[in-house]
C-alpha cells in the first residue's frame, strides 16, 4: 500500500495537459480558457452619457443655470455637432458624449421649457460620464487558465472575442463493471441492484470539465471487460469501477495487464478506496476504482477530479482543503488516511457516526469529508480537522 499522495504524484505523472482548441464563444461557459486573450477595442469606445438628461460643459453647471438645446444624441445615434458654451445636447443612456462637453445634468434637475433648460437648485455633485475604455482597454488581458464564469462570457463577448482557445475536454470513459448491475429504470433481478457509481463520477466528471463516455456494464467476463476496454481505447482516460479487489470474480488488473496496461501502482493506504489501481493502457491512461459507491466517489474527488484539472491544464494540486474544528471528539485512526463522511455547518464539523463505504445516503448528507492522517491520534472537540468540501 502508497500514501495517498504518493498515489496522486504516480498519477500525475501519468497525464499531461492536452492541447488546446477554438471554441464559439456560446459553448465557453464553464470551461477552462487554454490561452490569455486580449481585448480587440476599448469599452466604452468613447465617454459615455450614464444617465438620461442633457450633455453641457461642466463649466457652465451651476444653480438657476440656462442653456439651449441645440442636439440630441442617444445610443447608437451621436450628435454629430459641436455644443458651445450655453447650450446643451439632450443625451440618452449610453450614447457618446458630444464635442463641447463633459457633464450631463440628470433630466430630473432640469425644467425644460420649449427649447430652452433651467438647472435646479440642488445639483448632482458627479458628471455622469463614462470615459473611453473605464471598463477596459483594447489589449487588456484575460489570463489563462480559469474557468469561464458566466461573468467572464460577457466580458469576452464585450471585448469582441466571438473564438476563444479553450482547453480541450479531457473524454472519460466509465465501465462499470459486475453480474449484479442493472442501469437506473431497469428492472433488476432479485440478486441485483442498480448501477450508480457510473452515473456519480459521470457527474464530477462533467462538473469538472471532462466528457464522461459512459459505457454498457461489463459483466464479471474476460470477454465482457476486454469489450469494454476496446471500446474506450480512444479516451483520455479510462475509469473501471468494481473487480479491483482481490475475490474471485475480481478481473479487472488482470484483463487490462492482458490488455497492455503497465501498472503504475495497486493498493493505497486510503480508505475507503483501498484497492486502487492506474497505468498507462495505450493512449490512455486506466484508473480502477474500487465498487463500493462511497468508495469510488471519494476516490473521485481525490484522485479523478485533481487528474482532470491537471488535462485541462490548471495545474498539478490535490484536492483544496480547509482547517475546521471539530464539534465533538474522536477516537484515534488506524494505519489508512481515513476520508471521513462528514457536515461542516457552525457548530464545526460533525463525522457522522455510520462511515460504511457501502452507505450512499451517509455520502448524500456530507458537504465534507474530514480527512484523519495515518495513525492520527483521538481528538478533541475544538481541535482542528483538515477538510474537503465534495
Ligand atoms: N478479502 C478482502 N475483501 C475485500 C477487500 C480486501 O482487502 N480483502 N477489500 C474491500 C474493499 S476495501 C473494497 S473497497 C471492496 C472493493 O472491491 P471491488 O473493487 O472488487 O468491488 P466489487 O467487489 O466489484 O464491488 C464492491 C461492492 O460495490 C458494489 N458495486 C460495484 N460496482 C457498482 C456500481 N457501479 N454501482 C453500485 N454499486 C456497485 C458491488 O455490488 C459490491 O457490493 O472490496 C472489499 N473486499
Ligand atoms: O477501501 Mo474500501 O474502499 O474501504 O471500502
Amino acid at each position: 500500500m502508497i500514501p495517498v499522495n504518493e498515489a496522486l504524484d504516480h498519477l500525475f505523472a501519468l497525464v499531461s495537459p492536452l492541447p488546446s482548441e477554438t471554441v464559439p464563444l456560446a459553448e465557453a461557459f464553464g470551461r477552462v480558457l487554454a490561452q490569455d486573450v486580449a481585448a480587440r477595442r476599448d469599452q466604452p469606445p468613447f465617454a459615455a452619457s450614464a444617465m438620461d438628461g442633457y450633455a453641457v460643459a461642466g463649466a457652465d453647471v451651476a444653480p438657476g443655470a440656462t442653456f439651449d438645446v441645440v442636439g440630441e444624441a442617444a445610443a447608437g445615434h451621436a450628435f454629430a455637432g459641436n455644443v458651445g458654451s450655453g447650450q446643451a445636447a439632450r443625451i440618452f443612456t449610453g450614447a457618446p458624449m458630444p464635442a463641447g462637453t463633459d457633464w450631463v445634468v440628470i433630466q430630473e434637475d432640469v425644467d425644460r421649457v420649449d427649447n430652452t433648460i433651467t438647472l435646479c437648485d440642488t445639483l448632482e455633485t458627479k458628471s455622469y460620464v463614462r470615459p473611453a475604455g473605464s471598463d477596459f482597454k483594447n489589449g487588456d488581458q484575460i489570463k489563462a487558465p480559469r474557468v469561464l464564469s458566466a461573468s467572464d462570457v460577457a466580458l469576452l463577448a464585450a471585448m469582441n472575442i466571438a473564438q476563444v482557445p479553450m482547453a480541450r475536454r479531457p473524454v472519460v470513459a466509465i465501465i462499470a463493471t459486475g453480474d449484479e448491475l442493472v442501469q437506473p429504470g431497469e428492472t433488476p433481478g432479485p440478486d441485483q441492484i442498480i448501477a450508480s457509481n457510473s452515473y456519480g463520477l459521470a457527474a464530477l466528471v462533467e462538473g469538472a470539465g471532462g466528457h464522461a463516455r459512459m459505457l454498457p456494464i461489463a459483466r464479471d467476463n474476460v470477454p465482457a471487460l476486454e469489450l469494454a476496454f476496446d471500446l474506450s481505447a480512444d479516451a483520455d482516460l479510462i475509469v473501471t469501477i468494481g473487480g479491483a479487489s482481490v475475490g474471485d470474480h475480481d478481473l479487472v488488473g488482470q484483463v487490462a495487464e492482458a490488455k497492455g496496461m503497465e501498472r503504475s501502482f495497486y493498493k493505497i493506504a486510503m480508505r475507503p478506496g483501498k484497492p486502487l489501481m492506474a497505468g498507462r493502457m495505450g493512449n490512455s491512461v486506466m484508473i480502477g476504482l474500487p465498487g463500493n459507491p462511497v468508495s469510488a466517489m471519494v476516490c473521485g474527488h481525490i484522485f479523478l477530479l485533481p487528474v482532470i484539472r491537471k488535462m485541462l491544464g490548471q495545474g498539478t494540486a490535490p484536492a483544496p482543503r480547509e482547517t475546521a474544528p471539530l464539534a465533538h471528539d474522536i477516537g484515534p485512526n488506524g494505519i489508512r488516511e481515513h476520508y471521513t463522511r462528514a457536515h461542516i455547518g457552525p457548530d464545526g464539523v460533525t463525522i457522522f457516526d455510520r462511515q460504511d463505504s457501502a452507505l450512499l445516503t451517509v455520502l448524500a448528507d456530507a458537504n465534507c469529508l474530514a480527512v484523519r492522517p495515518i495513525g492520527d491520534p483521538a481528538r478533541s472537540a475544538g481541535d482542528k480537522i483538515d477538510i474537503i468540501r465534495i
